[in-house]
């Protein structure tokens, strides 16, 4: 009998799961222990960690898991090693930032390009509205940077908001909340909720410091939509790649085409667009330089994953060109 199970965490060497048919907020996961190398086969062939998200196969003998429809991404240190996988499976990213301090724009366009790398929807939604006189004017700052993405402005306090977000909460969906530490994910996880699942960054009752998220958790609701909640992603190793780059800077690439010359640098070049749509006001040098970064990210994350790809070939070729000469010897002939 194969049983199908969701990772509603994971750990080094073992997952939390629940039952595909348990995902409504009443079952208590258990907990699946990893091959040793951690790693889990696909159906394709390939062998993956286990994230948050994940659906598992399990029968009599082995786990597997099934083909990633989504994956939220990020690049992890070192030359050789893969990107790693913080969500799996998920509909919906709500890139959460808040208004106070002021919202970091750069941040969210790392974000929303963090986003549609992963297939899924990303959704702005923009915390503590309750902490500042002009919300609606900040929003709309931040709805000029956010290109066909919903922005939602909430409060927890006051409720503000919130209906809105419960709209994207349909049966079957999975939601993931990402943003800076403190932007308020887990009080947003815990409001959307309507219980405390997740610790948030109040002061502790004895005084001793905050709570910060340490993990990702996968959340089932009532309604029988899924929220996971992360730890703050910190700006270092978001993966860019080109079209969702292009996708979060539409209005950018959309001026780079216009460019005379196809390989332009937009440093003075003549017949520039970028340049010009610069001088006239349209564009702003914020975000030309924000767009710049990451796609200078994205090259060298390009060029990383190349040189991975190339070594990882040449090892394929040293492995059956020994196993040639072997079959070629054959067992018990005499060397040539
Ligand atoms: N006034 C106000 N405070 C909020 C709101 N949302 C969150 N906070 C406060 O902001 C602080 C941080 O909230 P958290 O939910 O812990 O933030 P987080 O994004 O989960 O942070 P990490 O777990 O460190 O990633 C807490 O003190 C919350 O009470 C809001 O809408 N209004
Ligand atoms: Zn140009």
């Amino acid at each position: 009998m194969v049983e199908l199970f969701r990772v509603v965490r994971a750990d080094k060497g073992a997952v939390l799961v629940l039952p595909a048919d348990g995902l409504d907020g009443e079952h208590e996961p258990h907990r699946v222990t990893l091959d040793r190398d951690g790693l889990v086969g696909t159906e394709d062939g390939e062998r993956l960690v286990p994230t948050v998200g994940d659906w598992l196969l399990v029968d009599e003998t082995r786990a597997s898991l099934r083909p990633r429809t989504t994956a939220l991404v990020r690049d992890s240190a070192g030359a050789t090693s893969r990107v790693q996988a913080l969500a799996a499976n998920i509909d919906v990213v709500l890139v959460v930032e808040h208004l106070d301090p002021d919202p970091d724009l750069g941040r969210i366009e790392r974000m929303l390009t963090l986003a549609w790398r992963s297939g899924a929807t990303p959704v702005v939604v923009l915390t503590k509205a309750d902490l500042v006189p002009d919300p609606d004017g900040m929003t709309a700052e931040v709805a000029a940077v956010a290109l066909a993405v919903d922005v939602h402005t909430v409060s927890v306090p006051t409720g503000q908001g919130l209906d809105a977000l419960r709209a994207l909460l349909v049966p079957g969906a999975t939601l993931v909340a990402v943003g800076p530490s403190g932007a308020g994910k887990s009080t947003l996880v815990n409001a959307l909720a309507g219980r405390d699942v997740m610790g948030t960054g109040e002061r502790r009752a004895d005084g001793r410091g905050r709570h910060t998220t340490t993990h990702r958790e996968l959340v089932p609701l009532a309604g029988g939509a899924m929220l996971i909640d992360t730890p703050g992603i910190r700006g270092v190793g978001v993966v860019a790649d080109d079209d969702a780059l292009d996708t979060t800077f539409a209005d950018v690439a959309a001026l780079a085409q216009a460019c005379r010359f196809a390989d332009c640098h937009h440093a003075g070049e003549p017949g520039c667009a970028i340049r010009a749509a610069l001088d006239r006001g349209e564009l702003a040098e914020r975000r030309f330089d924000s767009w710049q970064r990451l796609a200078r990210e994205a090259a060298y994350q390009a060029r990383r994953s190349d040189a991975r790809l190339r070594a990882e070939e040449r090892d394929r070729w040293k492995k059956v060109t020994k196993e040639y000469q072997r079959g070629l010897r054959g067992p018990g002939r005499p060397r040539p």
